[in-house]
């Protein structure tokens, strides 16, 4: 579950962001839409803790994330959040394959290959498993990067702009992934994007 209050940030003390309150339960989903540069992927790195806030609080699954020190920030980030960036950031000299597994290992929670090749199955880039990062598309690299936010079952994915590079079929089959793995693993799932194509696909929106 996740919920900020009175979020408040700026980056240089000209331009202030005031962000609305939210609150996301388990398995549930918010989009947030919004125009370029109105402050969608800061408030995406506010809820990541990437960023702290001016004034307010992100609290996920009753944790208040700027609390946390460093150290015990990046091992929550591990555990319980999964990002999308909106540019996919993986190692290109390994293989999809070994980026995932590295990943799991990372978190503590050990590797598993099936859970690897069963998301890179759902995402259609199982074929690309055991290509290094340098020999993908950008769509392919963004799957991968999907791929990646969701590999260890965090309790919160935040996804920023995940369909931008994809074709209308994969499109659609990456926001279906994001919310059926939200409901089956009880996750929170933010979505920001101004891609209209997705609008249709959830219930809960707000524009920012
Ligand atoms: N590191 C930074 N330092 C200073 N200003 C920044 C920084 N990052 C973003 N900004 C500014 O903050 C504003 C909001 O940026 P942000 O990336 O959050 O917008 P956005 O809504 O996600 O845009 P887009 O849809 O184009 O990705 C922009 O005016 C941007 O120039």
């Amino acid at each position: 579950m996740i919920v900020t209050k009175g979020l408040c940030f700026s980056y240089d003390k000209e331009q202030y962001f005031r962000f609305p309150d939210i609150e996301i339960e388990k398995k549930g989903h918010l989009l947030m839409l919004g125009d370029s540069g109105v402050g969608k992927t800061t408030f995406l790195h506010l809820l990541a803790g990437l960023l702290k806030p001016a004034e307010g609080t992100v609290s996920i699954e009753g944790t208040d994330i700027a609390k946390l020190s460093h150290r015990k920030l990046d091992k929550f980030r591990g555990r319980h959040i999964g990002i999308v960036f909106q540019k996919a950031q993986f190692i290109h000299s390994l293989t999809v394959e070994e980026n995932l597994l590295l990943i799991q290992n990372l978190s503590g929670a050990g590797q598993d290959k099936g859970r690897v090749h069963a998301i890179l199955e759902r995402l259609n880039i199982a074929q690309k498993a055991h290509s290094k990062g340098t020999n993908l598309s950008e769509g392919q690299k963004q799957r991968v990067s999907i791929a990646a936010a969701l590999v260890n079952n965090p309790d919160v994915i935040l996804a920023d702009e995940p369909t931008s590079s994809l074709d209308d079929k994969n499109c659609t089959a990456v926001t279906e992934l994001l919310k059926e793995q939200a409901l089956q693993t009880n996750a929170s799932l933010v979505v920001i994007t101004h891609d209209h194509r997705i609008a249709s696909q959830f219930s809960n929106s707000i524009r920012l």
